[in-house]
């Protein structure tokens, strides 16, 4: 880790870097608002560019005809690249690829995808929104373009890639501070690597979480997300009316709030910031002079009621085929066989011969869940459901939130309530 290092880490996300006027927009905050010091800029995917990845690998892994949906994704690349007036050629200071050349190697990723390994070569594929889009935001910007995949280790979990710490502080401390001296620096976020060089990504949404890796292994003095919204709310604007900001907030508030569900933030990016006490500013890329939220190591009183939706929800339920109780051992084959299907617990309960999970809907993975346990227990699931908490709560926002919807499962804690609800219904027992 560099010694009380100057460095400010700036991430734009998807909605910033949607089109050619959002990069402008993003030049003009970087001329305006950047530091003298040394600055590194994490950029992810452009628009729903992910999700087009995602569709255009299905087609290829199962066969289909992709070439429109890839020729679409091309001309949009290249139409933004000549609105921007960047000429695509490799010139001998870098090493970065053309955009051409990138697009050349994910057209012949796609055609040699091979049955299986189906999350693997999904890393190979859907990790090019990231360099596509920073290769074109550093030619915006004239700065550097640095590849991090060789720099961010991860190990071979497909998808989810857990980070390295040791190695990856090691290789960024020695390649990355002196290419900082020599000004600002674009890379990826989202995406890692493996010791063998093969692409890992870190989870949908994870380029917040690569912002916060590059902050904690390189020092730096802050890490500022940019977004569409004034910075952190105590609901989604999209779906909750007369939201607050919050102007300042602690990591665990907000770790918290990332847990739930509170998609402003990816989930893992606070911990290692709060480990090095680095703050975090949540700031609006519409209107950059204004405060924003500085998520930071500080003391508050009581605030106010914060409500998390969660969506794309399912809810499982084992029961003993003999009316035994739900017992440890029971227990142990199901979250043995969570783990094992890769599908996270949002939210239990167990009652005497039942145990409930709730989950976010995969029908591959629950499909492999039902499989490895349909044997041992009865299992009813239902699926589109909405995962709702409200921390912090008090009894006029329990009314607000739970008023004319049906509760399928209902918990509260000390601060914390939750409930889950049908959004459209799918019903089905094994
Ligand atoms: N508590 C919250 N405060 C602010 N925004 C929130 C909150 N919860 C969810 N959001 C949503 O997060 C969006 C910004 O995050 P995201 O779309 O992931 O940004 P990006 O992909 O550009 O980094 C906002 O447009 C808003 O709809
Ligand atoms: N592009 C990736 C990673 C990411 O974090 O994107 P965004 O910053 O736009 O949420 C995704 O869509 O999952």
């Amino acid at each position: 880790m560099q010694e009380s290092s100057q460095l400010k880490v700036y991430k734009f996300g998807g909605a910033s870097v949607k089109d050619a006027g959002a990069i402008r927009n993003l030049s003009r905050i970087v001329q305006e608002h950047g530091s003298a010091g040394p600055l590194l800029i994490v950029v992810s995917a452009m628009g729903k560019t992910t999700n087009a990845l995602e569709k255009l690998y299905q087609l290829a892994h199962t066969g289909q005809d992709f070439s429109e949906k890839l020729a679409a994704l091309r001309t949009f690349h290249l139409a933004v690249a000549a609105e921007l007036d960047i000429a695509d050629e490799q010139t001998a200071a870098t090493s970065a690829p053309t955009l051409a050349v990138l697009l050349e190697q994910l057209g012949d990723r796609l055609a040699t995808l091979t049955p299986g390994d189906y999350d693997k070569q999904y890393d190979q594929v859907v990790s090019f929104g990231e360099l596509l889009a920073t290769l074109i935001v550093a030619r915006a910007l004239q700065a550097q373009w640095l590849d991090c995949r060789p720099l961010i280790r991860t190990d071979h979990t497909w998808r989810e890639g857990r980070v390295d710490w040791p190695t990856t502080e090691r290789a960024l401390t020695a390649d990355v501070v002196p290419l900082l001296a020599q000004g600002p620096i674009v890379t990826q976020g989202f995406v890692g690597g493996t010791t063998s060089g093969q692409t890992t990504t870190l989870g949908r949404e994870g380029s917040d979480y690569t912002a916060a890796i590059l902050a904690y292994c390189l020092g730096a003095e802050s890490v500022t997300i940019w977004k569409d919204v004034a910075g952190l709310l105590n609901a989604d604007p999209k779906f909750f009316s007369d939201t607050v900001r919050y102007p300042e907030i602690s990591y665990q508030e907000t770790i918290e709030m990332a847990y739930y569900g509170a998609s402003v933030i990816h989930p893992k990016t606070i911990k290692p910031l709060a480990v090095r006490r680095i703050p975090l500013l949540v700031k609006s890329f519409l209107d950059p002079s204004a405060e924003g939220t500085r998520i930071h190591d500080c003391r508050h009183g009581l605030l106010v009621p914060a409500f998390i939706r969660k969506d794309g929800q399912c809810l499982v339920s084992f029961e003993s085929k003999d009316l035994t109780f739900i017992s440890e051992e029971n227990l142990e084959v199901i979250f043995g066989a969570l783990a094992q299907v890769r599908l996270k617990i949002n939210l239990m309960q167990n009652s005497a011969i039942s145990f409930s999970v709730c989950t976010d809907f995969s029908a591959y993975r629950l499909e492999k869940l039902l499989a490895v346990l349909r044997e041992q227990f009865t299992i009813h699931y239902n699926t589109g459901l909405e995962l709702y908490t409200i921390k912090n709560y008090d009894a006029p926002s329990i009314q607000r939130l739970t008023e004319g919807r049906e509760l399928l499962l209902e918990q509260r804690s000390r601060q914390t309530f939750q409930f889950v609800c049908r959004g459209s219904t799918n019903e089905a027992t094994a």
